[in-house]
């Protein structure tokens, strides 16, 4: 769904799918996007060299960039090298290297930096100065996405700052074909419901919802997009994907690495804003969602809040039986000693913090009734995974003996690594008897479609140069998903509930088991 005019690839962009390159398929010539320049706020910062520049390096790469472009880097900091430091960003964190030098030099022409604090009306006074230089020399056609990879403290002062500056106005919401001027706000969107609510409001007295990107970077994720087509895309699924034939959804985003570097982040946020609030409930509602009447940004996200809504709370006492929250001591790593978090710099010896968490919701509606959804994540456990897991009912009725050592149906879908998606059933072993083994069936995304899927900051990036909101997340849906974290925190205060611990390197506190009971985690 795209609001602005989308303009005709020129000869050359957008690449056809070929059997060579298969990536290419379902990325048709309708996906290339309008002139523009693309400003990022925070540019000399982590995200950008790590996720923005390689993606739009890709983008460019693939060719899906459109003639007239531009990336323009705002920061504090002075950058006279800032498209050479790019480059080595690219080099060392694109998905596919070595750096190709015609791409990139066509994209470093279009580089540029201003120094600047967001603070001073000079800074956006210089930026309206180069953004109108880059529409005469580079085409950017008047249309504008300002990035805000910044905290989200300083994301009002930036809104108000454009404003006043004239770069933004609400006429800017790009239809009827004119230019453009988009914001794309990082998360955490605020802190709790109110900041989230007021930030919400500040932006809304600024410009239209249509302008206005609220980007969680796991919607941009292939597999996850994969989960709706898994579930709408196919007929086979969706008539199973009810309480009546499943028994819980498990969702896990485990990360082996700590908080690295960013501890002073970390100390404000935990990992209940960081992971919880945003990754983790957008998969939760992705897999419990009703089928949208279209593929429409509104359609979509309509469908994501309603079960928002419909998570139960948990509140007071129930955080007691509900959640568990815990935080990584010393261990091991990949065969390596890593500190426990209160020894990583920026972080306070006495710090309560958590670092992992785990929680059993509902989904109080009429398709999930009573099916428990256990969410755990956590930084430093024993590997990197993010996967969902329908696990459906046990057989009514044993039919076959030596049947006791298989499990029941579990349908894995890997976001990633090894994206993929798994299904486990019973298979007889052969022989005279008739003895069952549980034993997969396997999809493996590499291997049907090539190692070298596109990044989400990629398809994200995409979207937001076509006017596509569909996989970011609108106002109501952010405050909903602060509506549900909110309690929880007021529960763990109100309740004294205790910050467990685990080694670095496990699969979290033993506190959590209980909330998988009877059957435990998976073991993915
Ligand atoms: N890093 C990551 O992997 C991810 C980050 N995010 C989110 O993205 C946002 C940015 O994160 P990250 O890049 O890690 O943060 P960093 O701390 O690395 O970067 C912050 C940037 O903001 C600039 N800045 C801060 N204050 C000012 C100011 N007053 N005036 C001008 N420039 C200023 C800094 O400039 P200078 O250093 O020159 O002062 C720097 O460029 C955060 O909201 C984070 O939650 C989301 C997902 C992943
Ligand atoms: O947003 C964030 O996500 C990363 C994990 O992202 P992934 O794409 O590598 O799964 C996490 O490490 C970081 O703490 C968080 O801010």
């Amino acid at each position: 769904m795209s609001e602005g005019k989308e303009k005709k690839p020129a000869e050359g962009q957008g690449e056809a799918p070929t059997e060579a390159n298969p990536l290419r398929e379902g990325m048709p010539e309708e996906r290339t996007a309008a002139p523009a320049a693309l400003v990022i706020f925070g540019a000399s910062g982590d995200l950008t060299r790590r996720k923005l520049l390689p993606a739009v390096y890709n983008l460019a790469l693939s060719r899906l960039l459109p003639g007239g472009f531009a990336v323009v880097g705002v920061a504090r900091r002075p950058k006279p090298d800032f498209a050479d430091d790019m480059r080595e960003a690219v080099n060392k964190f694109s998905r596919r290297r070595p750096i190709d030098d015609a791409a990139w030099g066509e994209l470093e022409r279009g580089i540029s930096y201003v120094q600047g604090n967001f603070d001073e009306p000079e800074t956006y006074k210089a930026l309206g100065a180069e953004l109108e230089r880059l529409d005469k020399e580079r085409g950017t056609g008047k249309s504008r996405v300002f990035y805000l990879a910044v905290s989200p403290d300083q994301v009002p002062g930036i809104v108000r700052g454009l404003r006043e500056a004239n770069l933004v106005t609400p006429a800017g919401a790009g239809r009827n074909g004119d230019h453009f001027e988009r914001i794309v706000v990082e998360k955490p969107f605020g802190e709790d419901l109110e900041s989230a609510h007021d930030l919400n409001r500040e932006l809304g007295s600024h410009l239209a919802e249509s302008q206005i990107y609220r980007i969680d970077h796991y919607l941009g994720k292939e597999t996850v997009q994969n989960l709706l087509v898994l579930r709408f895309g196919n007929t086979i699924f969706e008539p199973l994907w009810s309480r009546q034939h499943v028994d819980r959804v498990e969702l896990t985003v485990a990360e082996d690495i700590g908080v690295e570097g960013r501890g002073k982040f970390y100390e404000q946020v935990g990992i209940t804003r960081d992971i919880v609030q945003n990754h983790a409930l957008q998969l939760l509602t992705l897999v419990a969602m009703e089928p949208p009447s279209s593929w429409d940004a509104n359609a979509v996200r309509d469908e994501k809040v309603k079960v928002l809504r419909a998570l139960r709370p948990i509140t007071g006492k129930a955080v007691l039986d509900h959640t568990v929250r815990a935080q990584y001591a010393a261990g091991v790593v990949r065969g390596e000693h890593v500190p426990g978090y209160r020894e990583e710099p920026d972080v306070a010896k006495d710090s309560k913090t958590e670092t992992y968490v785990a929680l059993k919701a509902h989904v109080d509606n009429w398709r999930w009734s009573g099916v428990p959804f256990t969410l755990r994540t956590g930084k430093r456990l024993a590997k990197r995974v993010a996967e969902v897991v329908l696990h459906f009912k046990p057989l009514p009725h044993g039919l076959f003996r030596g049947q006791d050592g298989t499990q029941p149906n579990a349908l894995v879908m890997r976001l990633q690594p090894d994206e993929g998606i798994s299904l486990r059933f019973a298979a007889k072993v052969p022989g005279s008897g008739m003895a069952l083994r549980g034993v997969t069936m396997d999809f493996r995304y590499g291997a049907a479609f090539g190692s070298s899927t596109p990044e989400a900051y990629e398809r994200l990036l995409l979207d937001v140069l076509r006017g596509d909101a569909t996989l970011f997340t609108r106002s109501d849906e952010v405050e909903a998903q602060w509506r549900f974290i909110d309690p929880i925190f007021a529960g763990w205060a109100s309740e004294h509930a205790k910050v467990a611990s685990y080694p670095a390197g496990s699969w979290g506190p033993e506190e959590a088991d209980a909330l998988a009971a009877p059957r435990g985690w998976r073991r993915p």
